[in-house]
């Protein structure tokens, strides 16, 4: 993947030296690089130091204490984006709002220090402030937070500009688009957020007299997530007597929460379909569930699927291309499931499937 991107002039944001190291080993440039983490290791930091990453998005003194240490023992300077904590409200689920004060992620915005990285980094030699950094959250439909966080890190960015006079370069908004996983959400188009974004940069940097920054954004989910579904093979179905009367069809599958935790994990919602035959059967409400040793191990909620399915038969979960393979566990020791690319009618395995021997050999004293 991370090839494509390269090929397509894409950057690339990671949050972890592992992701660090795909990126580099994928052939991305070094200077398309960004570095997250709200806790980056010294190894991390100086792995992209080393790499010569573009930005290091710093998220708290700590952090910039240690890369300041490095990047000074190192004889470089360190380019930098301070994190901003909007104090956003985003709708979504409580995990994945990143904005609002009482979270981890950030230099809060209201509290003044935000404005205090920035003065630190400008009297740092060993840093270079690049700029503002925002993320508000992940799977959000509604664009009243993504304007009010561009909003207020532009009024942080025009201060900066006029009482420190420092005019950044660059601005990263982040990202957070919704997509559908079920016909319920209805996600905004890239053109209409791209549009009104670059619309609100435009004014509000325009009002406050200063010259307008690079603005990147970070779509991961918007990206990766609509091309892919995960197909599982149904292994047994069971028809259960609900208490206000009417029957649910738990339909089992050979995946399950360490392929998908997000239902799990956010209460998320999907929908699935029979992908393996027609079937002229009455629909019947069904609950597609993983074979982990827990009753919260829940797939697909609540969809209706023809009455028939039966064993053997195939269930595709569409949506799946962002944050279940990279949030995938060995839960129950159940190595992880293959990814394969479909491009042209023609199917090749990307991410190879994992097997128990991959598990087996994770022991130290196998030999002995
Ligand atoms: C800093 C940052 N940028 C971008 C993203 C991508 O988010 P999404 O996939 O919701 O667009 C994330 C994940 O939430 C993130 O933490
Ligand atoms: N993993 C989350 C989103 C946050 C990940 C990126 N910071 C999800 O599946 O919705």
């Amino acid at each position: 993947m991370v090839r494509w991107l390269v090929e397509d002039g894409l950057n690339l944001d990671v949050c972890t030296g592992g992701e660090l190291a795909v990126a580099i080993r994928g052939g991305m440039p070094g200077e398309r690089i960004g570095l997250h983490g709200n806790n980056k290791s010294r190894a991390e930091i100086e792995a992209a130091l080393d790499a010569g990453v573009g930005r290091i998005i710093a998220d708290s003194f700590d952090e910039l204490d240690r890369i300041v240490e490095i990047a000074s023992a190192r004889g470089v300077v360190a380019p930098v984006m301070v994190r901003v904590t909007a104090g956003v409200e985003a709708h979504t689920h409580e995990f994945i709002a990143t904005a609002h004060e009482d979270q981890k992620f950030g230099f809060s915005l209201a509290g003044g220090l935000a404005y205090k990285a920035c003065e630190r980094i400008l009297a740092e030699p060993s840093l270079r402030l690049l700029g503002l950094h925002s993320h508000i959250g992940s799977q959000i439909f509604e664009t009243s937070g993504f304007e009010l966080s561009a909003r207020r890190i532009l009024g942080l960015h025009a201060r900066v500009s006029r009482e420190l006079g420092h005019d950044m370069p660059e601005l990263d908004l982040g990202g957070g688009f919704g997509i559908a996983y079920t016909t319920q959400h209805h996600p905004l188009g890239p053109d209409q957020l791209g549009t009104e974004t670059a619309e609100i940069v435009r004014r509000e940097c325009q009002a406050e007299g200063v010259v307008a920054p690079r603005v990147s954004i970070e779509p991961g989910r918007a990206i990766a997530g609509p091309s892919t579904c995960t197909l599982y093979e149904v292994g047994t179905v069971k028809p259960v007597e609900l208490d206000g009367g009417g029957v649910r069809l738990y339909v089992s599958v050979d995946g399950g929460m360490s392929d998908n935790i997000r239902t799990a994990l956010y209460g998320a919602d999907y929908s699935c379909a029979l992908a393996n035959r027609a079937s002229e059967a009455p629909p019947q409400i069904a609950r597609v569930v993983g074979r982990h040793c827990e009753s919260g191990d829940i797939i697909v909620r609540d969809h209706y699927l023809p009455a028939d399915v039966r064993p053997g038969d195939l269930i595709a979960v569409p949506g799946t291309g962002a944050y279940c393979r990279s949030m995938a566990s060995q839960y129950n020791h159940t190595p992880r499931p293959p990814v394969v690319a479909v491009t042209d009618g023609r199917a090749r395995v990307i991410v190879r499937r994992e097997t128990v021997q991959d598990l087996l050999a994770l022991d130290v004293d196998a030999s002995v």
